[in-house]
């Protein structure tokens, strides 16, 4: 169980950019929550802290009832496990299976309790076929997969994924829908930072909006893509479905293709009477 406290806490780059400003935030244990906002907003610095990556410069990180000043990235880190937008950031074995197994015999479990994540990991992102295969000579959206494995392997409580869908087809999209499932049964904190806005009216109950280094919107869906201040302040795009649901003059509130077409057959069926 560990929640992540964010009290009041800012951050500036060593070159002296501003990345927060006062910025308090409680993720709860086991909550999903997806951060959204324009480039530059101060998402990837935000989850940063969360890992202990970076400390605060003003206020203070907690995970759990640890300060993260107090303690090391890689302590941290135990914690929150945290896959980087880009893969080849990350993947720095010859194979596969060495890059899952290289976490959790870090963290100096035990051989069984290794060898149980590592093939629980690596069957979830369903990269149990390529166990022996080089990395570097499977596809990115592949190489993903082996990222996230490799944090899911050290059993942290928090995970935070960076832009999981760039990149990703139908297969990948449903192995992280899957992953989502078994995260959330097993009561995983999971954050991430998105662009893509289906991914998180599908699978995100809460949203943080960011804009110019500070949250202006934590919410729902529904309250966030109907809500015409917060998009032109984060310059947000709402998703397809809602801007469709708008242009057919549909009520507010439909944000998926599921809720969008029983409108539409509803709309038929009172037509056809
Ligand atoms: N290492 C760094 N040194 C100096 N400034 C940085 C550094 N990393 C990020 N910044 C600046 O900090 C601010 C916040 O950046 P951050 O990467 O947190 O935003 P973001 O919302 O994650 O953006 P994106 O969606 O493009 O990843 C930006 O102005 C960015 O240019």
């Amino acid at each position: 169980m560990t929640e992540i406290r964010l009290k009041n806490v800012s951050f500036a780059y060593p070159d002296g950019t501003k990345a927060l400003e006062n910025l308090t935030l409680t993720v709860p244990s086991g909550q999903r929550l997806a951060i959204i906002g324009q480039n530059g907003a101060g998402k990837t610095t935000a989850v940063k802290l969360m890992n202990g990556l970076l400390k605060p410069s003003e206020g203070a990180v907690f995970v759990g009832d640890w300060n993260t000043k107090d303690y090391t990235t890689a302590q941290v880190s135990r914690n929150v496990g945290y896959v980087f937008q880009n893969p080849d950031d990350q993947i720095f074995h010859n194979d596969v299976e060495s890059e899952v197994q290289f976490g959790p015999k870090n963290m100096g479990f035990d051989p069984e309790r290794v060898t149980a994540l590592t093939d629980w990991a690596m069957e979830l992102c369903g990269i149990s076929h390529v166990s022996h295969e080089n990395p570097y000579n499977l596809p990115y959206s592949v190489r993903k997969f082996v990222t996230i494995a490799s944090v899911l392997a050290m059993d942290s409580d928090v995970i935070i994924l960076d832009e999981p869908t760039a990149g990703q087809d139908r297969i990948g999209l449903d192995l992280l829908s899957k992953l989502l499932d078994e995260l959330e049964k097993k009561g995983k904190t999971v954050i991430t930072i998105t662009h893509d806005m289906e991914f998180v009216t599908d699978y995100f109950s809460r949203i943080v909006v960011m804009a110019n280094r500070k949250i202006i919107a934590d919410d729902d869906s529904e309250h966030i893509f109907y809500n015409h201040a917060i998009l032109d302040e984060s310059m947000l795009k709402p998703p397809a479905v809602a801007k469709m649901a708008n242009l057919l003059g549909l009520e507010k509130g439909i944000l998926t293709k599921g809720q969008l077409l029983s409108v539409l057959k509803k709309r038929d069926l009172t037509r056809g009477r």
